[in-house]
């Protein structure tokens, strides 16, 4: 035996997909796809290859059924005809494993086996796995509804690496009935080399685990290129010296996670609900529902980060002087409408009366940016002007505004499907068709909410105040796209 054997971390080694969770399918006799190849002896290409209508749909011939009968090719995962592979142990990668033979480009090499287990178990395990320190992911997408677990039990293939130029690919074959997931050669690949593949990682929060593939073209962690990833991290304006890229701590691993080093003494409420948000994990090529109140993007500024180890701190509230003239979002604007507080100065304040949080976003070259979305309070704005008409314009305006704002919430609900599904299947894009309705909905709101911003300032600018609230504008400013009123002094 060999002896770094007994070093590879404990796992059920199989060779066929477990269906612990549901009963594995039975293929149909009218679902079994029958070719038109014949065998003859003297033509090497007349069985089941290349030219093979089912070798060309990904699907397997069913034994008994193909012309060819015992000739036939197609039934590599079947037959588990994989090609030679070694196990080694990478530098910082943990395992990986090695062709230890030549393999042709497009050659079958193994399939990847594991618990065939529904999204919403492999959700659940991804979180416990996370929550037991593993700091390798070994699940995978297999359909819309189901991913392979194999963590537990599985084949060589899942010590396979990421990288982001790889040698190897994931295919999804129609195995008897059977969606089966087989690490395909992308290239010819020499004896001795490392396979790998790009998992297509989805990243939902949880440590960012660095890349360490090598390749030229490194996108520099695992799941760069997944929207939960992209959302928290985004281009940030170079000049801006408020934050440093040496103060953010970089993880090689999950063993280094943040959450292990949250502060162990004092946790506020919101610290609590940040680390618990925070053990959310990445899955390869596996696109579920991101959790969009996920505590882990709501960081305090990197300033506040010390040099090593804590990521997270609590989410940082502040009071809402800047929010006198504006609600968190439009429907509390509306609720907040009477909300007029008086402060310590007697100054009237308008707002909801509650801490306002910063949510600050990750750069992936580490530096953060505040992204409160901050909206006008409509109904407070129309109150505070004298003539009708222009109260009229603002509240019409705002309407459009939240109508717009719900017309692309439900579009997304509706197109949701489709931009999983392209995200699953690791597609260049989604359909046009999806593409432009989402663009046109955006453009929409982002009128909408143009033309409501423009009619505040207007009137604000143009028509009288209305004093009989006993409320009084003394200076407007615009910072940015962002009307801010400053000061409300009584009259
Ligand atoms: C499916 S496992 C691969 C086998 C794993 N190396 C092992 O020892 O079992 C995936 C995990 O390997 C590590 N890994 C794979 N590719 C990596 C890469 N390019 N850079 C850093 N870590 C990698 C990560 O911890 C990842 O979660």
């Amino acid at each position: 035996m060999d002896p770094c054997r007994e070093l590879i971390p404990h796992y059920e080694h199989i060779q066929q997909n477990d269906f612990a969770y549901r009963r594995h399918k039975k293929q149909k006799e009218e679902e079994i796809a029958i070719c038109e190849c014949r065998f003859n002896e003297n033509d090497p290409f007349s069985t089941c290859e290349e030219r093979c209508l089912n070798v060309l749909t990904s699907t397997e011939c069913t034994p008994g059924y193909c012309p060819c009968g015992n000739y036939c090719k197609n039934q590599r995962f079947q037959k588990c005809q994989y090609a030679k592979t070694k196990l080694f142990q990478t530098e910082g990668r943990g395992w990986g494993l090695l062709a230890d033979e030549d393999i042709k480009a497009g050659q079958f090499i193994i399939e990847y086996c594991g618990e065939v287990i529904s999204w919403k178990e492999a959700r659940r395990r991804s979180q416990n796995y996370e929550n037991q320190g593993l700091k390798d992911a070994y699940i995978i997408s297999l359909n819309s509804a189901e991913s392979i677990d194999a963590t537990k039990k599985g084949s060589l293939a899942r010590f396979i690496n990421h990288s982001c130029q790889p040698n190897c690919e994931t295919r999804k074959w129609n195995v008897l009935g059977e969606i089966r997931v087989g690490i395909f050669a992308k290239q010819d690949i020499s004896n001795g080399t490392e396979l790998a593949y790009d998992y297509n990682f989805e990243w939902y929060g949880g440590a960012k685990v660095r890349c360490l593939c090598g390749a030229a073209t490194c996108s520099g962690f695992l799941g760069a290129k997944s929207r939960g990833f992209q959302e928290d991290t985004y281009l940030w304006e170079d000049d801006d010296e408020r934050y440093t890229v040496e103060k953010v701590p970089l993880y090689d691993s999950a063993e280094d996670e943040p959450s292990s080093k949250l502060p162990k003494t004092g946790n506020s409420p919101s610290e609590i609900r940040m680390s618990r948000n925070y053990e959310c994990s990445s899955i390869m090529d596996w696109s579920m529902e991101a959790e969009h109140n996920s505590a882990a993007l709501v960081v305090s500024p990197l300033d506040s980060v010390p040099n090593e180890g804590v990521l997270i701190n609590p989410v940082k509230t502040e009071s809402c002087d800047e929010m006198r003239l504006y609600c968190h979002d439009t429907q509390q604007g509306f609720a907040q409408k009477s909300a007029i507080q008086s402060n310590s100065a007697g100054k009237k304040k308008i707002g909801p009366g509650r801490k306002k949080k910063k949510h600050l976003k990750h750069h992936s070259n580490g530096k953060s940016k505040d992204v409160t979305e901050k909206q006008v309070d409509a109904r407070y704005v129309a109150k505070l002007l004298a003539l009708k008409e222009a109260q009229e314009e603002v509240l019409t305006n705002e309407e459009l505004k939240n109508d717009a704002a719900s017309q692309l919430a439900s579009l997304y609900d509706e197109i949701r499907p489709a931009i999983e599904e392209h995200e699953r299947d690791s597609q260049d894009s989604v359909a046009t068709s999806v593409a432009e309705k989402w663009i046109e909905a955006c453009c929409r709101k982002l009128k909408a909410e143009f033309d409501l911003y423009f009619s505040v300032i207007k009137n604000i600018a143009c028509t009288p105040k209305d004093t009989t609230d006993q409320v009084q504008l003394s200076e407007v400013q615009h910072i940015g796209s962002e009307v801010k009123l400053l000061e409300f002094g009584e009259t």
